[in-house]
């Protein structure tokens, strides 16, 4: 069963990479100011967030209006197998997975557990919060250390009734969407 579970993902993340090289991707940075507003994060607290690639939601315009809010915005540095986590000050440079990342010092894999939102990269997410990411685990075992809502970003198609699901998935609370913005989860 989790091995169907397995194949179904792998088969589905090609299909949506595939898609999503021909399609134009939302910067999202009004959207994620909804998400703040809506779970009542203020000026101060910290946000984790991500560096968009090409191929995903999001931008530096995102972090830029996350910052400007007065939000910390903490950015993932991978470190092997496992994330760790530095705060934004502006500056980026390249780093594992042809990401970019924060230049600033590492703050331990436990930081996630200080924010108040967390802006969780994907490539689809269910009615019932699954996230089906790019396979790697990162997320999901990142995720385990959190305590703040977590919000996953996607586009309007990536959002679907339902995904293969493995016992590891974290739930997302929450989805959002340049065109239906924040809908909390389960539906
Ligand atoms: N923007 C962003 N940052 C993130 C993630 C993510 O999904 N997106 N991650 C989520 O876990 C972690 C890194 N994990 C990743 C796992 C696989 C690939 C990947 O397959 N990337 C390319 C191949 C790039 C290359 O190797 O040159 C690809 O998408 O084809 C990227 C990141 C932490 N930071
Ligand atoms: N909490 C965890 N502890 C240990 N291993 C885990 C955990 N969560 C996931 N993994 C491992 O990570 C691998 C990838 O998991 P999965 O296919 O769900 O990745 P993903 O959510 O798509 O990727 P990512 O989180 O990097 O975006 C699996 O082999 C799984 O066993």
């Amino acid at each position: 069963m989790t091995s169907g579970e397995r194949n179904r993902k792998t088969t589905l993340r090609t299909r949506l990479r595939a898609a999503r090289r021909s399609a134009v991707m939302p910067a999202m940075a009004a959207e994620v100011l909804i998400a703040v507003a809506a779970f009542g994060v203020s000026a101060g607290q910290a946000v984790c967030a991500y560096v968009a690639a090409p191929s995903e939601p999001g931008s530096v315009e995102m972090l830029d209006a996350l910052r400007d809010r007065g939000l910390r915005v903490l950015l993932p540095v991978v470190v092997g197998s496992s994330l760790d986590w530095a705060a934004y000050d502006g500056e980026l440079r390249p780093g594992a997975f042809g990401l970019h990342e924060p230049v600033g010092p590492l703050l331990g894999a436990a930081a996630v557990g200080s924010a108040a939102l967390v802006l969780v990269p994907a490539l689809a997410v269910d009615h019932s919060g699954v996230r089906l990411g790019k396979g790697g685990g990162y997320y999901d075992r990142a995720l385990t250390l959190s305590t703040g809502p977590l919000v996953a970003l996607v586009r309007d198609e990536e959002f679907v009734p339902s995904l293969p699901a493995e016992p590891h998935d974290v739930r997302m609370d929450a989805v959002l969407t340049p065109g239906s913005g924040l809908v909390r989860l389960p539906l």
